[in-house]
């Protein structure tokens, strides 16, 4: 496993979170509580409909806890806009700009960046779209478009980074280069990844713990630790402790459908 320091990147206090509606709200989370250390890759696995990316919209702020706190690096955080890098299910990429432009986006909204308009070259590079630097969404390749979507993410200069099925769109193989590509990405800049998942496979591959969400609303979420050594190559999935975690993972799934 990845040295880990001792602070929490993220915290959840005792929140509670319900949207409205005529009834007099739909209760999603319920005095929850949460931590995920800075440095840890953490996947969120859940049915359909049970919360997974209203906790990340709670986290970039998109909506705002009827109760509870969350703490960012430590610090209790009121308006959490743009502290946090966030890939929504959907890449999001606007079609009028160009591979740079896009992904640079973040730099133009919020000028102090931890990574700064110099680092983008570098990275563009790193996320292997060297030469694509003028094209547009519509000449790229499916998994180009998620690397240039994680790269705007990246580049909002959060330590965290909120990603939500990031490859859900993506065809098998190229879904499982993304996954290594995507470890070594996190491992070269030393980030703390939050990851929602549908794939019990992806997530096991990828995390350190993986959270799982069993009822809703929630107060706590189930934690598994994953038992694999890293860096990690895709056949140690294979591994027999990995199989029968997989193996729980999808009989509680199953009760359930
Ligand atoms: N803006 C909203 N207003 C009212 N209800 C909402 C709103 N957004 C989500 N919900 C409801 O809240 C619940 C949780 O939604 P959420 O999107 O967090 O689920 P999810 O686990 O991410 O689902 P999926 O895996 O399908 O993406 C669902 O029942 C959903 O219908």
């Amino acid at each position: 496993m990845r040295e880990q320091n001792q602070k929490l990147a993220l915290q959840f206090k005792n929140v509670d979170f319900h949207y409205k509606n005529d009834a007099g709200g739909i209760p999603i989370l319920k005095n929850m509580n949460l931590s995920v250390a800075d440095g840890e890759f953490v996947s969120i696995i859940g049915a359909s409909g049970s919360g997974k990316s209203t906790i990340f919209r709670l986290i970039v702020g998109l909506e705002e806890q009827t109760g509870g706190s969350i703490y960012l690096n430590e610090k209790r955080v009121t308006d959490r806009s743009g502290k946090v890098g966030y890939m929504p299910q959907q890449d999001l990429l606007m079609p009028w700009r160009t591979v740079q432009q896009n992904a640079a986006l973040p730099l133009e909204l919020h000028k102090e960046s931890r990574l700064g308009r110099r680092a983008v070259p570098d990275l563009l590079e790193a996320f292997g779209l060297k030469g694509y630097e003028d094209k547009y969404p519509h000449e790229l390749s499916g998994g180009m478009r998620q690397r240039v979507s994680f790269l705007r993410a990246t580049l909002s200069g959060s330590n965290v980074l909120l990603l939500d099925e990031p490859f859900s769109a993506l065809d098998a193989m190229t879904r499982l280069f993304m996954q290594e590509w995507l470890l070594e990405q996190w491992e070269e800049q030393q980030s703390t990844i939050l990851f929602i998942t549908h794939d019990i496979s992806e997530a096991l591959f990828l995390s350190d713990r993986i959270f799982v969400i069993t009822d809703t609303p929630f107060t706590t979420l189930k934690e598994i630790e994953v038992p694999l050594e890293r860096p990690r190559r895709q056949q140690d999935s294979d591994k027999k402790e990995v199989m029968k975690l997989k193996n729980n993972l999808l009989e509680q799934f199953r009760m359930r459908v």
